[in-house]
């Protein structure tokens, strides 16, 4: 089983034509392998466009971003979960996970539905599936080719409450045993409190806070989540 990057985000300047300010200035983040980053900010901030930069996808700014050493756009790619699971309409769940690359087996696609809860689903076209186990194989998918790394944009947004707790612990569980560093982009303290190790507040002025909470992630209680993200949700406003 690989085992997580090490990610190193050095971005001198990163501007679109149509906004007046460059989004990153001088933005620098190290982060550990096999850990969870969570990425707190307000809509507009630059959430998305970061994770396409860590991803090698957008390489139109200054400065460097390695994972392991190597460049991220020449690095092996990610695993990306996107808010909407994108999955192709003529693949069962099993080919889905499969397109993920050529080296992604029938057995290897079966383990990774079953660790999403999925077995019994493996022939399940994606309209034949709900929208949270749409979600679940887009996770699987993403994890398919044992990235060392993997991305998470918004991947909880509009769910129900108890369809969240259901993804969330599904997704721990499969990077508690996979063990991929992990950047997880939300707009919710919530999400972040359950599942970071370490979360990152991000601002106009670049990182207004980089926090470990007191209870590492595993150990984390119900009242230990609601007071950590309690004090995330307060940072957060203090910065509008
Ligand atoms: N391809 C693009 N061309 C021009 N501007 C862009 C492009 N992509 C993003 N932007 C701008 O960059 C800013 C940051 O967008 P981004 O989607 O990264 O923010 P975000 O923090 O992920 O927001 P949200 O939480 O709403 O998804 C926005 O002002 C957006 O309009």
């Amino acid at each position: 089983m690989a085992s997580g990057a090490a990610l190193t985000i050095e971005i001198r300047e990163k501007r679109f034509d149509v906004l007046p300010e460059p989004l990153f200035a001088d933005f620098e983040l190290e982060i550990a392998p096999s850990s969870v980053v969570a990425l707190l900010g307000p809509s507009g901030i630059g959430k998305s466009t970061l994770l396409r930069m860590v991803a090698g996808v957008d390489t139109d700014f200054t400065g460097r971003i390695t994972l392991d050493g190597v460049e991220a756009a020449a690095a092996a790619p990610p695993g990306f979960v996107f808010q909407d699971p994108r999955l192709l309409p003529w693949l069962d769940a099993v080919g889905n996970i499969r397109a993920a690359g050529p080296s992604v087996t029938e057995t290897h696609a079966r383990e990774l539905l079953a660790d999403m809860g999925l077995s019994g689903f493996e022939g399940a076209l994606p309209h034949e599936l709900s929208g949270g186990m749409q979600r679940r194989v887009g996770v699987a998918r993403a994890l398919a080719a044992e990235p060392g790394l993997l991305l998470l944009d918004e991947p909880f947004v509009s769910l129900d409450e108890a369809l969240v707790q259901e993804l969330q612990t599904l997704v721990l569980n499969v990077i508690d045993r996979r063990r991929p560093t992990v950047l997880l982009v939300s707009h919710a303290a919530t999400d972040a409190a359950r599942l970071g190790d370490r979360v990152v507040i991000l601002s106009r002025d670049g990182i207004a806070a980089d926090i470990t909470p007191d209870v590492p992630r595993s150990e984390r209680s119900a009242e230990d989540r609601a007071r950590i993200a309690q004090d995330l949700a307060q940072r957060m406003e203090a910065l509008r």
